[in-house]
Formats: structure tokens, C-alpha cells, sequence
């Protein structure tokens, strides 16, 4: 009889202890779940690529020279961000730093109307000069998908269609680049890509384009205006508009072609130029050069981290000047009457 008594304490004890234990266990396991379930990546908890300049051991590579190795062209802003040129740089340095780091570039491109046409050779020449030996993801903006050129790309690159609806006016098509870019961010880039570049479609790589480009926020000199006293800069100047610049300021003129950097920081400068944006239409002004005006406004007061030379934006009609030791990137040449849905 009291041995009976020990048998059922000792059956109770054990279906106690199983049933804390269970209930802990599944209490652990479904609070895991709640929490990936919870997680969703947004801009502001998006894991940050590594930034460290981590260099493998027994590397070799030249020591790097004790003088500039550019003495026609100035090689840093005034608050000391590398401007980028052919000869400031070891690309075997550069690549062992950025090669192990894993990261993807999303690349952003717009292609709507008639500008489907630039696509091919677009694509063909970045395939054979931009970040090759790195993961590049191509999102292209399009109202005409099915126009989109087969291009083959190299292992591990890829491309992403986005419908895009057409507009009769092509200042709006590269006003809204900015909050498409900015959503983009957050619906996709948050989880898919480390840094990102935006570019034109109108031109056309010639050569090297790698992780040399790659920094926090990356502007890039119009090779129109490199050289030009700063009154003289097509920055806006009404002061009605937001993107007003007084004659007495400004760095540079940069490129609106070109805008690259880290997830986080070009989610930072588009949704500022959307806000900046719509204030204009609601006061209804459009700024001289569009997106452009107010990219130019934004890096007045955030200033790139690094500017890349009009190496990165020549234009094909442009003769060659000495200081350019090669041509990178360039806008192809265009019948604007031609190809634009309006004067
Ligand atoms: C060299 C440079 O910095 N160029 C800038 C300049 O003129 P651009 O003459 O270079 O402007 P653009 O006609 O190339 O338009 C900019 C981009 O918008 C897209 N697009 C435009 C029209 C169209 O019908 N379909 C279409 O897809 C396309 O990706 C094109 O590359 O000023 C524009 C703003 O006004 C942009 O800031 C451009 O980046
Ligand atoms: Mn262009």
C-alpha cells in the first residue's frame, strides 16, 4: 500500500516536472517565432554591411608613395572626402578589402518611353566594366517590359523588372526617381543589398567602375560645370523654390546621374529630396533641373563622404581633357526632340 503511495508521488512529480518543462519549452519556442515573425527589417534596424577595413594577411602590393600622385587635379574636398581618380588608388588594395566583405549593390535604372532604347548597351558595358567580381542587382524601372533587351549577365548578377506607369512629361519621370528609389528602399533593398547606385540610362561604361566608388554617400562632379566659379553653377536660384542656393555658396556642381552609397544613407538623401520635392509642387515651382537642383541642395549641407571625378559622368561629345586619364562612364548622345515625350 505505501510503496503504491511512493509509485503514484513519484508518476505525479515526473508528469509535473514534464509539463513545467514542456511548457517552458514550447513557451521558448513559440517566443522565437513570435519574434521572427515580428521582425520585419525596416531602414532603421537593417543589419549594416561591415564597415571595417579588414586587410587579409600576406597581401602584396606596392608601398603607397609618401607625395600626391596627382598633382593636376585635387584628390580631396575641403572636409577631406577622396575625390576619385584614375592613379589614387590600388584596385588590388581596394578589392581585397571589399571582395571578402560578401555585399551586393543594388543598381537602380530607369528606362521609360523611348529610353528603353539606351538599355542594351547600357547593360552589355556594365556587365564588362562595373563591379565585376561583385554581386549586382539591376532593378529596372520600365514602362515597357516587354522592349527590355535579353542581356546575359554574369554569374551571380541579376535583374529585377519593376512596372512602372509612363508619363507625358519626362521632368516628371526624373523627379519621381526619388521617391520610387526611397520606397524601393524600404520594400526591398532593407533586406537585398548592402550599398546602391542610381544611374542614367542614357549612357554607356568604357571602362573600370569598382569598389573604389563604394563609401556612406557618393556624389559624383558634373563634368560640365568642374572648374566653373560657383555663381556660375545652374544651381537654382529662385528662392522660392526649396532647392535655392545663394551665389555665395556651394562646393561643386554634381551630377544628377549618378548617386550611390549605403542603403541607410541614400534612403536619407532620396526621402529628403521627395520632401523637398513636394514642397515645390504644392508651391507650384519646378526647380531648374529637377531632382538634380535638390540633390544639389542636399549635399550643400550633407556632404559626400566620397566624389567621384567626372572620370564616372563624362558626355561622348566632350573632347577628352588632359587630366582625364580614362573615360569611365559617359552620357551617350541623344536627339533629346527625339527621344523625350516632350520639348
Ligand atoms: C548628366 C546628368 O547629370 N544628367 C542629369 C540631367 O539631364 P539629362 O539630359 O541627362 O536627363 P535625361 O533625359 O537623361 O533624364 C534622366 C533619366 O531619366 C530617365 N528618363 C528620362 C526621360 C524619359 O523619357 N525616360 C526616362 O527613362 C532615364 O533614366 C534618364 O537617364 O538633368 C536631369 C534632371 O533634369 C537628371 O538629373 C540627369 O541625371
Ligand atoms: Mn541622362
Amino acid at each position: 500500500m505505501r510503496q503504491n503511495l511512493y509509485l503514484l508521488f513519484a508518476i505525479l512529480a515526473i508528469a509535473l516536472l514534464g509539463f513545467v518543462y514542456f511548457n517552458y519549452t514550447f513557451s521558448w519556442l513559440s517566443k522565437g517565432l513570435h519574434d521572427m515573425l515580428e521582425f520585419t527589417p525596416s531602414v532603421e534596424n537593417k543589419p549594416e554591411v561591415n564597415t571595417d577595413l579588414r586587410f587579409p594577411e600576406g597581401i602584396k602590393y606596392n608601398q603607397p608613395d609618401v607625395s600626391n600622385s596627382r598633382s593636376d587635379v585635387t584628390t580631396l574636398t575641403p572636409w577631406l572626402a577622396p575625390i576619385v581618380w584614375e592613379g589614387t588608388f590600388d584596385l588590388s588594395v581596394i578589392d581585397s578589402i571589399y571582395l571578402q566583405k560578401n555585399i551586393t549593390v543594388a543598381t537602380t535604372v530607369f528606362a521609360l518611353g523611348k529610353y528603353v532604347r539606351f538599355l542594351k548597351e547600357f547593360l552589355e558595358s556594365a556587365e564588362q566594366h562595373f563591379m565585376v567580381g561583385y554581386r549586382v542587382h539591376y532593378y529596372l524601372f520600365t514602362d515597357r517590359p516587354d522592349e527590355v533587351p535579353m542581356v546575359t549577365l554574369r554569374p551571380g548578377r541579376q535583374l529585377t523588372k519593376i512596372k512602372t506607369p509612363s508619363s507625358s512629361r519626362w521632368q516628371e519621370i526624373t523627379l519621381r526617381r526619388m521617391e520610387m528609389i526611397e520606397k524601393l528602399i524600404e520594400e526591398r533593398l532593407v533586406i537585398e543589398a548592402d550599398y546602391i547606385f542610381s544611374l542614367d540610362v542614357d549612357t554607356k561604361f568604357y571602362c573600370h567602375w569598382g569598389a573604389e566608388t563604394l563609401s556612406d554617400i557618393v556624389a559624383v562632379l558634373h563634368p560640365g560645370y568642374f572648374g566653373t566659379p560657383r555663381t556660375a553653377f545652374p544651381y537654382e536660384r529662385r528662392p522660392k523654390s526649396v532647392a535655392f542656393i545663394p551665389p555665395e555658396e556651394g562646393d561643386y556642381y554634381y551630377g544628377g546621374a549618378v548617386i550611390g552609397g549605403r542603403i541607410g544613407n541614400v534612403h536619407k538623401l532620396t526621402k529628403a529630396c521627395r520632401v523637398q520635392l513636394d514642397v515645390d509642387r504644392a508651391n507650384k515651382i519646378e526647380a531648374v533641373w529637377q531632382e538634380e537642383s535638390h540633390l544639389n541642395k542636399y549635399f550643400l549641407y550633407n556632404k559626400p563622404s566620397k566624389v567621384l571625378s567626372p572620370e564616372y559622368l563624362w558626355q561622348d561629345f566632350k573632347q577628352k581633357t588632359s587630366n582625364m586619364k580614362v573615360i569611365r562612364f559617359s552620357q551617350v548622345i541623344k536627339n533629346y526632340a527625339e527621344v523625350r515625350p516632350n520639348p
